[in-house]
C-alpha cells in the first residue's frame, strides 16, 4: 500500500502552516511534504512532526527569489555560490526534520543553452555530493511547460540523462505523475522502466491538478502499479483540493491511519 504524504503547500490551506501538520495527522496521514519550510523555524517544524508522529517525506532546496518569479537557480550561470549556501540552509532543516531527500529546482532557462546546461550539471553534482555526506538523496523533477513556462528541466529524458551521466548513487528522479502525463503520457510503462532511479513520486488529477479520483488518469490502477513495481518510498499528494481539503479526502479513506 503506498505511503501518502500530504503536501502542506497545496492541501490543508484552511489552517496556518504549522497547524497543517496537526490537521494532516488528524485526517490520517503519516507523512507530509511541502515546497519550502524556510519561513518557519526548524525547531517548530520538528516539534509538529514529533507531536503528530509524522514523517517528513520531502521539501525543496531554496528556489531563489520566488516572489520575483525565480523557480530555482541551479541552471542559472553565476549563481553557484548562492546555491552552495542554499544547500547548507536546507541541511539545517533536514537535520531538524529527519527528511531523507531534497528537491533541487532547476530554474527558468533555455534547455538548449550551453551555459545553463553546464551550470545545472555543476549544481546537481555539487548538491548530490554534499547531501551524500549527510546520507540524503537529491531528487530532480521534470515540470511541464504549461504550469511552469520556461522551466529548464521540462522532459523526463533530460532528467534521466543527467542522472545517468552524473552517476551519483543518491541523485534520483522525482516522478510527478501529473507532469509525466502532461509531458509524455505512458505513465505505467515509465514507472516500470524508471523505477530503479525513482526517489519520490507525486500525484494529482490531470488536467485540473485536483484530488486523484477521476479525470484522465485511473489512480486506483496506478496505486496498484506503484506497489507491483516494488516502490517503497512516499507518494506526495501535490494537488489543490476542489473544495475543502477534508471533503476531498474520500479517495484517501482506505489508506488513512485510524
Ligand atoms: O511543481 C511541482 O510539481 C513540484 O513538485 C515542485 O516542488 C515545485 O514547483
Ligand atoms: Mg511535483
Amino acid at each position: 500500500m503506498p505511503v501518502f504524504a500530504a503536501n502542506l503547500t497545496m492541501m490543508f490551506n484552511e489552517w496556518s502552516f504549522l497547524d497543517r501538520f496537526d490537521a494532516a495527522a488528524a485526517a490520517g496521514f503519516t507523512a507530509v511534504e511541502y515546497l519550502f519550510p524556510y519561513e518557519a523555524p526548524p525547531e517548530a517544524i520538528a516539534e509538529r512532526l514529533a507531536r503528530n508522529d509524522l514523517q517528513q517525506a520531502l521539501f525543496n532546496l531554496p528556489p531563489g527569489d520566488w516572489a520575483a518569479g525565480e523557480r530555482g537557480i541551479a541552471a542559472l550561470p553565476g549563481r553557484f555560490d548562492q546555491m552552495k549556501a542554499d544547500v547548507e540552509r536546507a541541511l539545517d532543516y533536514a537535520e531538524a526534520t529527519g527528511v531523507k531527500r531534497l528537491h533541487l529546482m532547476a530554474g527558468l532557462a533555455d534547455p538548449a543553452d550551453a551555459a545553463a546546461t553546464i551550470a545545472y550539471r555543476r549544481s546537481a553534482a555539487y548538491a548530490a555530493e554534499r547531501l551524500a555526506d549527510k546520507g540524503l538523496d537529491l531528487v530532480i523533477e521534470p515540470i511541464n511547460g504549461r504550469n511552469m513556462p520556461g522551466y529548464f528541466l521540462n522532459d523526463f529524458g533530460s532528467a534521466e540523462r543527467v542522472i545517468s551521466e552524473l552517476g551519483h548513487a543518491n541523485l534520483k528522479l522525482q516522478f510527478d505523475i501529473y507532469h509525466r502525463q502532461i509531458i509524455h503520457g505512458d505513465v505505467t510503462m515509465a514507472l516500470r522502466r524508471l523505477m530503479p532511479i525513482i526517489g519520490h513520486i507525486q500525484i494529482a488529477s490531470v488536467p485540473s491538478r485536483h484530488e486523484p479520483d477521476g479525470e484522465e488518469l485511473n489512480y486506483p490502477y496506478l496505486f496498484g502499479e506503484i506497489d507491483r513495481v516494488g516502490y517503497s518510498g512516499f507518494v506526495g499528494c501535490e494537488y489543490t483540493p476542489r473544495g475543502s481539503t477534508l471533503d476531498g479526502l474520500g479517495w484517501f479513506k482506505p489508506f488513512a491511519r485510524s
